[in-house]
């Protein structure tokens, strides 16, 4: 997730456990060959978290994509995900993401090029296609097993869906069913129970987290391992964040970095608006810091108010 998923949020999701995979920020696949990675922004990661990471490219041209697999498979990570899902405007009017969607010669020919460049695990990360019918979409489902993905990560979003319509976890069911690769549901999970709900209803294999993993870090220990945070745990998460972002990245994006995630972590509490204006105003790391000493008597809500948060 751009902005998200960075090294900070990473280690502390590591840091507490549970979690199967995780993905790094958004790569373009243009980009990538060349990134050195002590100083890109987005192609960092730590030795320790290899073994779990997946890194997402982007873009519409399978000779490149390629070249970007090759590159992911050298740096010894996991997989690659090929981003058929993004319906950012810039991203769709330059014919990738969301747009592969509607291009299904081009979006198998991504997926031929890839496989066939590496033996790593090549997932797809795609949402509901414009004009949906049931057909349509178990004729891309089954596209994508056929050109060679190992699993499916779906969005059932139709772009340009915006956030306040809920995801229709309905057609997750029709996309497990179309394929006998593995598919992992994703939307608006935000809970423990919700995760049970997506497999009961929907008969996924996995579920994959978006917001929930920037509000609370701790979810997946809480969902595979019993954790159980308490309001100490918040204060802990917001701390670290910050000394995190100021070690791993320049102040300016740490702070930028630090100031995208507040509304996530906001979203944990009664009176969260107040909170994130409050931090929001620091300058700096230590501005944070002794913010953050002094917000006492924090109203933890059962589940986070993340339906409105997002791109
Ligand atoms: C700030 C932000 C950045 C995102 N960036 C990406 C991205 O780079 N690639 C991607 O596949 N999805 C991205 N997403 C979408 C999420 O992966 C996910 O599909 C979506 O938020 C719905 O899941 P959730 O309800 O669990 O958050 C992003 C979402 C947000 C809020």
């Amino acid at each position: 997730m751009v902005g998200l998923t960075h090294l900070a949020l990473r280690k502390i999701i590591r840091e507490f456990g549970g979690c199967a995979l995780l993905s790094m920020e958004m790569c373009s696949a243009k980009a990538l060959p060349y990134e050195n990675r002590a100083t890109s922004p987005y192609f960092k990661f730590f030795e320790e978290e290899k073994y779990q990471l997946i890194c997402q490219i982007i873009g519409n041209n399978p000779k490149k994509m390629a070249d970007a697999a090759k590159r992911i498979e050298q740096e010894g990570l996991f997989g690659i995900d090929l981003n058929f899902g993004c319906s950012v405007s810039h991203i769709y009017k330059q014919q990738a993401g969301a747009y592969l969607l509607e291009n299904v010669s081009l979006a198998s020919q991504i997926i031929e090029a890839v496989k066939k460049a590496v033996s790593i695990p090549v997932s797809i990360k795609f949402r509901l296609p414009t004009q949906c019918t049931e057909k349509k979409l178990i004729l891309l489902a089954k596209m994508f097993e056929q050109s060679g993905a190992d699993f499916l990560i779906f969005h059932p979003r139709i772009y340009p869906d915006r956030r306040n319509r809920p995801p229709r976890w309905e057609y997750i069911s029709v996309v497990k069913q179309s394929v006998s690769i593995p598919v992992l549901g994703n939307g608006n999970v935000f809970s423990i129970e919700d995760v049970k709900k997506m497999f009961q209803q929907t008969g996924c294999d996995g579920v994959a987290l978006g917001r929930i993993a920037a509000a609370r870090p701790f979810i997946f220990a809480q969902i595979t391992q019993g954790f159980q945070p308490t309001i100490q745990t918040y204060y802990y998460i917001a701390r670290k964040m910050c000394l995190y972002l100021f070690e791993f990245y320049e102040p300016t994006r740490a702070l930028r970095l630090f100031k995208k995630w507040l509304p996530y972590f906001g979203s944990n509490f009664d009176f969260g608006l107040e909170l994130i204006s409050i931090l929001s105003k620091a300058k700096d790391k230590n501005e944070i810091l002794s913010k953050l000493n002094k917000i006492h008597n924090l109203k933890i809500l059962n589940r986070p108010n993340l339906i409105l948060i997002g791109q």
